[in-house]
């Protein structure tokens, strides 16, 4: 029975792990080796932005359940370990295990025999088959036990998960029910596999996610280009209990720290082993279409034409964050096109509500304000790129009176177009036959 249990890396994934754990009873020690972030956890303060993730850090440390230290021998006597560092993607696209492995080495020197080694990164086919090697020992029981959790609601999806995956050989058979029992208390269900299986399962299913959004955004295409409305088709088809509404809006690409780095590896375990997974790679190719679109829809709307100048074009951003509901702006489309503008000569003006003025995007021509009205100052367009739910509340006549050009670009449909044109602005889309594709 875990009674005492260590989480190695204290991010979205890691604080969120530990903080539920403790609240489900376990007692968590909670290792991370940025010191400033340690040093606020300790204090209480959470700077990650999700729902019900601070009060259940104050509450666990309340209880004496929950604490943060840079120091991992502190984990001597833990009867289990959940490893929930970064495995970002390298410069060629594969997974960089680096951390990892280098954390795992120092494990093996202090760890206690038994205690169970669980993997919630997001780790290359085949990488449990190689912690042993990478701990320098074989006394300890290895299982991988992908996270699911969405950043935004990521208590709510730990705490309430659609399904838990196990993965472990079958000498590990009672490593893993201990893993399971770490989450009897959601009556989520388990799902007992192989470990190459759960590997496989964490990358297919966020591959999956972004073959249909990529879909959607082809549609959105195809919408514009046949007279036929995109917002509306998914609404149909997402009725169809086997499409289902989920992953149907059309965007400007999907991103994050999880969908482009793990579809880059899928692609990469897929080489390796043989199988020409064009589907996902064209996911991916669409996606960088995509935000390509926007660039263009961005340069018709201020210019009027696809090929005209954005040098000194002042332009007004809404949103940076790559969705609704979180400030990560890691692998965010919204950053890659606010770049690809201010390449192109573009001065820009951002606002996100989940990203402070301080937060320096270091892009040339490229200022972030805390005011969303500030946006607006002297633009030819305001563009949405992050379907914050609060950008449709704005004051939009008096954005009107501060624009040069009274035009929004709306890349996640969430503006009203005729409240747009009572405050006297034109709305370009996305997917609908009003606006074509640039
Ligand atoms: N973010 C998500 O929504 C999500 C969901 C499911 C799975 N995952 C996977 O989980 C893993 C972690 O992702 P994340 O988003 O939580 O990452 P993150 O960057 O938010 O957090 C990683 C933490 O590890 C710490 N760290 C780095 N090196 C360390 C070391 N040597 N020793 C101790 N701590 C160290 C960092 O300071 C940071 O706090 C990745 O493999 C990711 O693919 C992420
Ligand atoms: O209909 C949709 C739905 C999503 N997106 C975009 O897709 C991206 C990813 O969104 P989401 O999946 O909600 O973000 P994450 O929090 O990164 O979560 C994904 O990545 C995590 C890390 O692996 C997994 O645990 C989650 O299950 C998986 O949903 C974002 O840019 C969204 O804007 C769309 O463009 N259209």
């Amino acid at each position: 029975m875990v009674s005492h249990l260590g989480v190695v890396g204290a991010g979205y994934v890691g604080l969120t792990s530990a903080a539920c754990l403790a609240h489900l009873g376990f007692r968590v020690t909670c290792v991370d080796n940025d010191v400033a972030k340690v040093d606020r956890l300790c204090a209480g303060e959470v700077t990650i932005a999700e729902p019900g993730l601070a009060d259940l850090v104050v509450a666990g440390r309340t209880r004496s359940r929950l604490d943060f230290t840079t120091d991992i021998t502190t984990l001597a006597g833990v009867d289990l370990v959940l490893l929930c560092l970064p495995t970002p993607m390298g410069p060629d696209g594969a997974c960089n295990l680096d951390v990892f492995e280098s954390t795992l080495a120092i494990l093996g020197g202090v760890l206690r025999p038994g205690c169970v080694i669980v993997t919630k990164s997001t780790v290359p086919l085949g990488t449990a088959g190689r912690v042993p090697r990478l701990l320098g020992r074989a006394d300890l029981p290895v299982v991988s036990n992908p996270e699911f959790l969405r950043e935004g609601h990521a208590v709510e999806d730990f705490l309430h998960p659609d399904r838990v995956v196990i993965g472990a050989d079958a000498a590990y058979r009672d490593a893993a029910e201990e893993v399971a029992a770490l989450y009897a208390e959601t009556g989520a269900p388990v799902l007992h596999t192989d470990p190459a299986t759960a590997e496989v399962t964490k990358y297919a299913s966020n591959a999956f996610l972004a073959i249909k959004a990529s879909y959607v955004n082809v549609l959105a295409e195809l919408c514009e280009r046949v007279g036929a409305d995109v917002t509306e088709v998914t609404h149909a088809m997402g009725l169809d209990d086997r499409i289902a509404p989920d992953f149907l809006t059309a965007g400007p690409g999907w991103g994050g720290s999880c969908l482009p780095k793990d579809t880059s590896a899928l692609l990469r375990a897929a080489e390796e082993a043989g199988v020409d997974f064009a589907l996902v790679r064209d996911a991916v190719k669409a996606n960088a279409r995509q935000q390509a679109t926007v660039v263009r829809k961005v340069r018709c709307a201020v210019t009027g034409s696809a090929d005209g100048s954005l040098v000194g074009a002042r332009i007004g951003i809404l949103g940076l964050a790559f969705k609704a509901g979180t400030g990560d702006l890691r692998d965010s489309p919204a950053i890659a096109i606010v770049e690809a503008l201010a390449r192109q000569g573009a001065i820009l003006t951002a606002y996100d509500p989940a990203v402070g003025a301080a937060v320096g995007l270091g892009i040339h021509g490229v200022g972030v304000v805390s005011d969303p009205y500030l946006v607006a100052e002297d633009a030819a367009a305001l563009v949405v790129l992050t379907e914050w739910p609060e950008f449709r509340t704005l004051d939009w006549t008096a954005l009107a009176r501060a624009v040069r050009h009274p035009v929004v670009v709306d890349m996640r449909n969430v503006l009203d177009a005729a409240e747009l044109a009572t405050a006297g602005f034109r709305r370009v889309g996305l997917g609908t036959s009003a606006e074509p594709m640039a």
